[in-house]
């Protein structure tokens, strides 16, 4: 075994995978942090139930969402925005946990954005059966606010566009423990998630969770 070899053994993979000029996967990045944060979107939930929210258009999503934070991000045949309860049970959202703020602050910063001040925490729950179609996040005041979302569980192909929704996307596999930040330029690109991969996870099954953290007011 040549030392370059065990040099090269010993390398993570690349850490960093640019996205666009203001985008980035941060391999990894929130891998320390995963029991803590399934453990934070048990005792959310038992607070903010996941609920299967309809579009504007009628059709019910296929994944399962809640919220942390003083906004929630919920949908219905009024349209898209945020809410300061949950819908069900008309209570406020749970708090963010400090260790997911802290986490996201730091991963926006690594990736180009200083003061990031998120006030709300998408929890999405996939299953393999779920999609997430091609949108822009834009229910939010602030566009120079950056995008901080995280991946636990499985994996999962996410769909990377331009700025127009027919622009075709590029697909980049998530794996537990990444983040992907977007901002500035890259703000409003089109993204989704076509589908789960891989096998189920040992932590959480045939499932994936999605946090997202932005600023929307
Ligand atoms: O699950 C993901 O990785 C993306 C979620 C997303 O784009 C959203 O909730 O707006
Ligand atoms: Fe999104």
């Amino acid at each position: 075994m040549t030392a370059s070899f065990d040099l090269f053994a010993n390398e993570p993979q690349a850490l960093q995978l640019r996205l666009g000029p203001q985008a980035m996967v941060l391999r990894q990045r929130a891998l320390p942090y995963a029991q803590q944060l399934f453990e934070g979107i048990q005792s959310a939930l038992l607070q903010a139930p996941l609920c299967q929210l309809q579009t504007p258009g009628g059709h019910r999503m296929s994944v399962r969402t809640s919220s942390c934070g003083p906004q929630g991000w919920v949908s219905d045949e009024r349209g898209y925005r945020y809410a300061t309860a949950h819908p069900d049970t008309n209570k406020p959202w749970p708090s963010i946990p400090v260790a997911w703020q802290t986490l996201a602050i730091d991963a926006a910063s690594e990736a180009g954005f200083n003061g990031f001040m998120p006030d709300s925490c998408l929890i999405n729950q996939y299953t393999p059966e779920s999609k997430m179609s091609l949108h822009q996040d834009r229910n939010e005041s602030d566009f120079t606010q950056p995008i901080v979302s995280i991946s636990l569980g499985m994996s999962a192909v996410f769909l990377w566009g331009g700025m127009q929704r027919s622009d075709r996307p590029s697909q980049v596999l998530l794996h537990h423990g990444d983040i992907v930040v977007w901002g500035g330029t890259d703000r409003l690109r089109f993204h989704g998630i076509k589908h789960l991969t891989g096998a189920p996870h040992s932590e959480c099954g045939a499932m994936r969770y999605n946090l997202t953290l932005r600023r929307a007011r």
